[in-house]
C-alpha cells in the first residue's frame, strides 16, 4: 500500500492578506458534490498565467477543522492498530504552516489535534474490546516521547538540564529496525493521564520565537503510543508512531540569529537527507541514504512496513511560493512510496530474554524471530558458529526437541560455546516426525491451546495439541537460552579497561563536538551558497575558520568568496554608472590577482555549488505530473535534458554531501589521521593475516577481532562500512581501549 499524503493549507494568519493567496484546493472534473478536493493548485512562479496542480488522497482548504482531518484521515487508523499493525502519521511542511496545530492543536475540545484524538479513539476502542471480550481480553497503552534536536535524541520524559549532551543512541533490533536506547516508557490507563504525561513532556521540547513562528518547533518530536492486547497468554504488540517535523527554514525569511541557524542547519539537513530518502526510494534506488540524519533513520519511510499517513502543511500565500513548491514536489514522491504493511504477531506474554533495548516498537514482532538474530552488543562467549543461526529460518529451531524428551535444557552458554548447532541438530530431531512442514510457524503461535503446567504429552492430546506443546517447549526453551545467553556473558571488561575506554571516548567526542561546531558552520556557509546568498555564506565561513585553523583550502575558499563579492558590487556600480561598459568590465578592468583566481577556480570547481536552490526540493525527474522545482536567482543550475513533460527541473542538491566526504573541503577538514585511517583500514579488510600483525595483536586476538566484527554485524546494514573510529573499534568485544591505543601507536612502522 502507497504513502496516503493529504494537503492542508492552512488560513491566513494575522499578518496575512486575502489578496496574497496564491494556492487553492481543487477537485478534480469527474468529482461529485460529494467527494473532497484532492488537487492543489498554485501559480508557476515565472509564469503567474500558467498553474500547476499536484494531486493527492485528499485535500483539505482553510476551512476544514480539526475533526475533520481526524475523522477524514486518522480515526481508520486505530482499528489497523488493533488488528496488530503499525501506523506511522507525520506532518510535513515549511516552518508555521500548521503542522504543530495539525498533530497537537490547541487546548479546547474543538481545535484538539490528531493526537490527543487518536488516544481517544484508543481508549474507547480498548474499552470496547474489553467489554465484548468480557474481560478476557486486556488493552494496556504505554508511550514514548523524544525528539530529534540538532540531531540528537532526547527524552521528552526528561527535563532539558537532566539530558546527556550526546543524547540517546540509535540502534537497529533485532528485526533492523532503528530504536532508540534508553528511552522511557510510561505506561497511561487513562486519556486523562496520556494527556498529562503529553503537555508536560511538551514543555520539555525545544521551541522558540522566529520571524516566521511565535512557537516555532525547533526539533522532530517523535511520539511513540505501544498497545499490547492480551486475550490469555498470548499479547499482540502494535505501535503508532505520530511525528511532528520540525519545519524547513529559509534563513533569507527567518534572521535567526547563530543559535537558531544552527538548529535550522540541523533541521534542514535532515529535511534534505528525507528529501533524498524519498528520491532514492521512488527511483528504486539500492541505496537510501536513511542513516545519513537520525530522523530519516526513525521514520524509515518505506521501510517501516507500518500503515503511513503524511499530512502536508502549506500556507496558502505568496511568500511561500517557492517553498510552498519545494513542499508539494516532495510531497508528490512521498505518495508513490510503497509500504509493506506487516501484521504483528501475538506472542506469549512474560517470555523472558525480552531485551530493554528492544524500544517500544521492538515487542511489535512474535519474539520467536527475534531470537534467530544476535544481539546487538557482542557477547563474550559466543563463538564465530553463532553467526550461522542468525539464518536459519524461523521454523527451524524446532527440529531439535523432541515432543517426548522432558530432560532440562542445556545451559545455554554450553550450547552456544561447545558444539556447533549443525552438530547437535541431527542428533535431536524426533524420529517421529516426518516432516517438519506440517509444523505450523513459530511466529504463528495463535492456534496453541492454553494448556499449561506439563509439557508431557497425556493420551487423550490431540495432534494438534502436541504440535503445540512442541512449539511452546521450543520457544521457551529458546527464550530461556537468550535469556541466560545475555545475562552470563557480560562484557568481560576490566574497570581500568572501562576507565580507559571512557577516557578515549571523551578525547574523541570533545574533539568531535568542537568539529562539529565548526561543521555547523561549514553546513550553513553551504547552504546559504546554495542560495546565492554569498555575503552569508562568507560569514559563516569566517566562523569556521577558527575550528580549522590553519586550513589553507578553507582559507582559499574564503578568499575567492570575498574577491566574488567584492567583484560583483564593483560589477553593480559599474552597471548603475554606465550599464554599457559594465558588460566589459569584469575582462577589462579587473583582471584577477593569481591566488584569487585560482581560489575563484576552487570555488568554481566545487560541482556541488551548481545544487538546486531549495533546501528541501530534490531533483525532479517524476513524468507523471506538473511537478516545478522553484529555481532562484544567483544560483547556477545544471539543466538536465527536458523530458517529455514540462515540469521544470532543478538537480538534486548532493545534500548528504554536506557533511560527509563528497565535500572536498570538508572531506580535507574532518578527516581522521592517516594513522587512525591506516589501523582501521587494516581493522576492515576482516583479513586475520593482516590483523594479527598489528601491534598487541596475535592470531587468536584477530581471530576474535574478526568475529567480533561479524558478531556486530558492522557493516552488513552499512553496505560494509566496517568501524568507522577508535571508539566504535575500542567497542569491539575483546579490544579495549589499551590495544586500540597499542595497535594505533604500532601502525607507522606499517603493517602490509
Ligand atoms: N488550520 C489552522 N487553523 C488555525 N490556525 C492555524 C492552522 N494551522 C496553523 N495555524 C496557526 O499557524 C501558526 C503556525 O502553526 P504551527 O506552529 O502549527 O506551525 P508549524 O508548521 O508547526 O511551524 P514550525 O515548523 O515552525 O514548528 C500557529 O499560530 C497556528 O495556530
Amino acid at each position: 500500500m502507497s504513502v496516503r499524503v493529504v494537503a492542508r493549507i492552512r488560513p491566513l494568519l494575522k499578518a496575512e492578506i486575502e489578496k496574497d493567496i496564491i494556492v487553492h484546493a481543487e477537485k478534480t472534473a469527474s468529482a461529485t458534490d460529494k467527494d473532497s478536493a484532492t488537487i492543489v493548485r498554485i501559480p508557476n512562479p515565472k509564469n503567474h498565467g500558467e498553474n500547476f496542480s499536484f494531486n493527492f488522497n485528499s485535500v483539505y482548504d482553510q476551512s476544514a477543522t480539526q475533526a475533520h482531518i481526524f475523522d477524514n484521515e486518522v480515526s481508520s487508523t486505530v482499528k489497523h492498530l488493533f488488528k496488530g499493525f503499525d501506523v506511522t502519521i507525520f506532518a510535513y511542511g515549511v516552518t508555521g504552516t500548521g503542522k504543530t496545530h495539525t498533530m497537537r492543536g490547541g487546548k479546547s475540545l474543538a481545535e484538539r489535534g490528531v493526537i490527543p484524538r487518536l488516544l481517544s479513539g484508543i481508549y474507547r476502542r480498548a474499552r470496547k474490546a474489553e467489554k465484548d471480550s468480557s474481560g478476557e481480553s486486556t488493552v494496556e497503552v504505554s508511550m514514548s516521547y523524544f525528539e530529534i534536536y540538532n540531531d540528537k535524541v532526547f527524552d521528552l520524559f526528561e527535563p532539558p538540564e537532566k539530558r546527556t549532551p550526546a543524547g540517546l543512541p540509535i540502534r537497529d533490533n533485532q528485526q533492523g529496525k532503528a530504536v532508540v536506547v534508553g528511552l522511557t516508557e510510561r505506561p497511561c490507563t487513562s486519556l486523562k493521564e496520556f494527556e498529562g504525561l503529553y503537555d508536560h513532556a511538551n514543555i520539555n521540547r525545544s521551541t522558540s520565537a522566529t520571524k516566521l513562528n511565535a512557537h516555532s518547533s525547533r526539533s522532530h518530536a517523535i511520539l511513540c503510543v505501544k498497545i499490547s492486547q492480551t486475550t490469555g497468554d498470548q499479547t499482540r504488540v502494535s505501535t503508532v508512531s505520530a511525528i511532528d517535523l520540525a519545519g524547513s527554514e529559509d534563513n533569507r525569511r527567518t534572521d535567526n540569529n547563530k543559535e537558531r541557524l544552527v538548529e535550522s542547519a540541523a533541521i534542514n539537513k535532515s529535511l534534505f537527507v528525507l528529501a533524498q530518502c524519498v528520491e532514492a526510494i521512488s527511483k528504486g534506488q539500492a541505496r537510501i541514504p536513511y542513516r545519513e540524519s537520525k530522523m530519516t533513520r526513525i521514520l524509515s519511510l518505506g521501510q517501516n512496513k507500518a500503515h503511513t499517513v503524511m499530512v502536508l502543511n502549506i500556507a496558502p500565500v505568496k511568500s511561500y511560493h517557492l517553498d510552498t513548491l519545494s513542499s508539494l514536489n516532495f510531497a508528490n514522491r512521498t505518495k508513490k512510496i510503497e509500504t509493506n504493511e506487516i501484521e504483528n504477531q501475538p506472542f506469549y506474554r512474560d517470555i523472558p530474554g525480552k531485551s530493554k533495548l528492544d524500544g517500544p516498537a521492538m515487542t511489535s514482532i512474535a519474539p520467536t524471530s527475534a531470537l534467530n538474530r544476535q544481539p546487538l552488543r557482542p557477547k563474550i562467549l559466543s563463538h564465530n558458529a553463532n553467526i550461522k543461526d542468525a539464518t536459519v529460518p524461523i521454523a527451524k529451531p524446532t527440529k531439535q526437541f523432541s515432543v517426548y524428551s522432558d530432560k532440562p535444557v542445556r545451559p545455554s552458554n554450553q550450547a552456544n560455546t561447545s558444539h556447533p548447532r549443525t552438530t547437535t541438530r541431527p542428533s535431536i530431531r524426533s524420529p517421529k516426525r516426518p516432516s517438519t512442514d506440517a509444523l505450523p510457524t513459530l511466529a504463528r503461535p495463535a492456534k496453541i491451546p492454553r494448556t499449561t503446567a506439563t509439557l508431557k504429552p497425556t493420551p487423550g492430546m490431540s495432534a494438534l495439541d502436541i504440535e503445540a506443546l512442541i512449539e511452546r517447549k521450543v520457544t521457551e526453551a529458546l527464550a530461556e537460552r537468550a535469556d541466560t545467553t545475555s545475562i552470563s556473558n557480560p562484557e568481560p571488561m576490566s574497570d581500568e579497561v572501562q576507565k580507559r575506554l571512557e577516557a578515549l571516548e571523551k578525547r574523541v567526542e570533545g574533539q568531535e563536538t568542537e568539529q562539529s561546531e565548526g561543521l555547523q558552520y561549514l553546513l550553513m556557509a553551504k547552504q546559504h551558497q546554495v542560495r546565492g546568498e554569498e555575503a552569508s555564506a562568507l560569514k559563516m565561513y569566517m566562523l569556521a575558520q577558527p575550528y580549522f585553523q590553519g586550513n589553507e583550502k578553507l582559507e582559499r575558499k574564503i578568499e575567492g568568496l570575498r574577491h566574488r563579492i567584492e567583484g560583483r558590487k564593483k560589477e553593480e556600480v559599474e552597471t548603475r554608472r554606465s550599464p554599457a561598459k559594465a558588460v566589459t568590465t569584469r575582462t577589462r578592468d579587473s583582471p584577477m590577482k593569481p591566488a584569487a583566481a585560482a581560489a575563484a577556480k576552487d570555488f568554481d570547481a566545487d560541482s556541488s555549488y551548481h545544487a538546486a536552490p531549495s533546501l528541501h526540493a530534490a531533483s525532479d525527474s517524476d513524468s507523471d505530473s506538473d511537478t516545478p522545482v522553484p529555481r532562484r536567482p544567483l544560483t547556477r543550475i545544471r539543466r538536465r535534458p527536458h523530458g517529455p513533460t514540462r515540469s521544470i527541473t532543478a538537480p538534486s542538491p548532493a545534500i548528504h554531501t554536506l557533511f560527509d566526504t563528497e565535500d572536498p573541503l570538508i572531506r580535507d577538514l574532518c578527516s581522521p589521521t592517516p594513522r587512525t585511517t591506516r589501523l582501521l583500514d587494516i581493522i576492515n579488510t576482516r583479513d586475520v593475516a593482516q590483523i594479527r600483525l598489528l601491534k598487541g595483536v596475535g592470531a587468536k586476538r584477530a581471530e576474535a577481532i574478526v568475529g567480533a566484527l561479524c558478531d556486530m554485524e558492522i557493516g552488513e546494514e552499512d553496505g560494509g562500512r566496517g568501524v568507522v573510529s577508535l571508539v566504535e573499534l575500542g567497542r569491539l568485544r575483546g579490544v579495549g581501549a589499551k590495544l586500540v591505543q597499542g595497535m594505533r601507536g604500532g601502525c607507522v612502522e606499517g603493517v602490509s
